[in-house]
């Protein structure tokens, strides 16, 4: 890959407007995802970062511009989003309960080729529990369900919406490094409440508040400001022992921008 082709980013969204039930819930957001590693999507509770990712794949009604590695596709319907190589892991994991492991993977199934060998080495639990019905899998083991069918198919973006929410602190860890490991080969566009989880995993950090963008730049920096934390999220972020050997983050690229 070219130096050129390194820096454009792989989504562009530009003057994000949307409404739900009257309230404008997405305002003029504007902001980039590089094409490599993890970008965190962060705020507090209702601030609009899943309305923010539903309208980016148009699930539900926007104005403004969206750009996928460079092409335009705010006219185009969801479907043809997904398939122009948008991975989508819904808030709410979102598995065929009545189905096997094996069938929802299947069911995911959209490359001539898919990744069942990349699948089977970051899951082998699921592998194990392939003839087990999705909806009897524990909250973690959906997660993974949901992360492996947007892995099975080569995707440019994957947007994943809070995978850890509601995780035991051992199946939170268990989810970050599978997140690690995906971000190898996708660039990911993460909302996630966990701080921690942020701080291993996210090289740059968007900040909604009231539906607008009010913050943009490197995680790492974000996250050591306290008071920036404090007044955008609510808290400070926590930096246990050992947090700054063990991140996985690529090194800050520049001062960010707060509103
Ligand atoms: N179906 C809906 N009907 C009415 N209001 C909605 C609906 N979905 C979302 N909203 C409102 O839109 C706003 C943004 O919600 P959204 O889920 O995008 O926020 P969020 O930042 O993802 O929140 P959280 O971190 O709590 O998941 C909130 O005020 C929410 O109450």
């Amino acid at each position: 890959m070219t130096a050129a082709a390194e820096a454009r980013p792989i989504l562009t969204v530009q003057g994000l407007n949307a409404h739900i039930a009257g309230q404008q819930v997405v305002e003029n957001v504007s902001f980039t995802v590089p094409a490599t590693g993890i970008t965190a999507l962060l705020g507090r509770n209702g601030v609009g970062k899943t309305s923010t990712i539903k309208a980016i794949i148009g699930l539900i009604d926007r104005t403004g511009a969206v750009a996928l590695d460079g092409v335009r596709i705010e006219k185009e319907p969801t479907f043809k989003i997904i398939r122009s190589g948008v991975g989508y892991v819904p808030e709410d994991r979102e598995v065929f309960s009545k189905l096997t492991v094996a069938e929802n993977l299947r069911l995911a199934e959209r490359d001539a080729a898919p990744r069942r060998q990349l699948v089977e080495e970051l899951f082998p639990d699921l592998l194990a529990r392939s003839a087990q019905m999705a909806g009897t899998l524990s909250g973690g083991q959906q997660q993974m369900v949901s992360l492996a069918r947007a892995l099975l198919n080569t995707n440019k973006i994957l947007l994943v919406d809070e995978p850890t929410k509601g995780l035991a602190p051992k199946i939170v860890a268990e989810v970050a490094e599978t997140l690690a490991e995906a971000a190898k080969t996708v660039p990911i566009l993460l909302v996630e409440q966990n701080l921690l989880v942020v701080r291993q995993l996210a090289a740059g950090a968007v900040v909604l508040s009231g539906g607008r963008v009010v913050h943009t730049g490197n995680a790492l920096e974000f996250l050591d400001d306290a008071e920036l934390t404090q007044r955008l999220l609510g808290v400070s972020a926590e930096t246990p022992a050992g947090t700054h050997t063990e991140k996985t983050a690529a090194k800050p690229a520049g001062k960010g921008a707060t509103l």
